[in-house]
């Protein structure tokens, strides 16, 4: 099995292509869910991010305020960083379980649905192919402004705020150009995910994890033999 990293930009169509490879029956672990998944109260993330920046966080029902917190860490770069060091090997561990889950069912690669895959460069190196949801500017500020009913300097202002899209293409091992119709995106989509199933990439984790166990096996049936005989 191989790890796929997929990302974008704001409204640059990962959610229309994710749903594309979910009809297509792949496994896709999106990192945004379990952001949210960890954090949920009673785990040990939240217990953390209560000590560290109190109940004023909080909404009435014990969950955290993702606003208030965001807030926060956006004026505070020394806060942000305390909470990325108690969420994200919560978010790893989890996404990790994901992945040997899909590796025992038999699945030959699994894509991590991940926002800053790219802006955070140490995670490309777990990935074997990495994809990027590209849309040309105009039809992304376009897309933006109307899904979330924004002006044109409010859509721009958060496109802005984002590492450009023509930036990312540049480490991007596959890009889905979704700056036409959705007929030519599915089309893109299914190409790719031909040529994923085809790859035979697959077949080292496979071998790896077949040559530790029958070594695991050996050992365990040697050390059996050398202790009842
Ligand atoms: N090919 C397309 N043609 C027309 N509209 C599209 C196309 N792809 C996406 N859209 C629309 O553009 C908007 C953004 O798409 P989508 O939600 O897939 O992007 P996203 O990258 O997941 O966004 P975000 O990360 O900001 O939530 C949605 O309203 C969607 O319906």
């Amino acid at each position: 099995m191989f790890l796929v990293g997929l990302s974008g930009g704001i409204a640059s169509g990962k959610s229309t292509v994710v749903a594309v490879l979910r009809e297509l029956g792949c496994a896709v672990i999106d990192a945004d869910v379990i952001a949210r998944q960890v954090v949920q109260p009673h785990s040990k993330a939240h217990q953390q991010i209560l000590q560290h920046f109190g109940t004023e966080i909080l909404l009435e029902n014990g969950e955290i305020n993702r606003e208030a917190l965001g807030n926060i860490i956006f004026s505070q770069p020394e806060k942000r960083r305390l909470l990325n060091s108690i969420t994200h090997p919560e978010i790893l561990k989890e996404m990790l379980k994901q992945v040997l889950k899909y590796f025992v069912l038999g699945y030959r690669y699994v894509i991590l649905d991940i926002p800053l895959l790219f802006e955070t460069r140490g995670l490309t190196r777990f990935m074997k192919y990495t994809v990027l949801v590209y849309c040309d500017p105009l039809t992304q500020r376009e897309r933006l402004m109307k899904r979330s009913g924004l002006a044109v300097a409010e859509a721009e202002a958060r496109i802005s705020s984002q590492l450009p899209l023509d930036e990312k293409r540049k480490w991007a091992t596959h890009v889905i150009d979704n700056s036409g119709d959705r007929e030519s995106t599915r089309r893109q989509v299914l190409r790719l995910h031909a040529r994923l199933e085809d790859s035979l990439d697959f077949l080292w984790a496979r071998l790896a994890v077949g040559t530790a166990l029958t070594g695991f096996g050996g050992l365990v049936f040697l050390l059996i033999r050398h202790f009842i005989s």
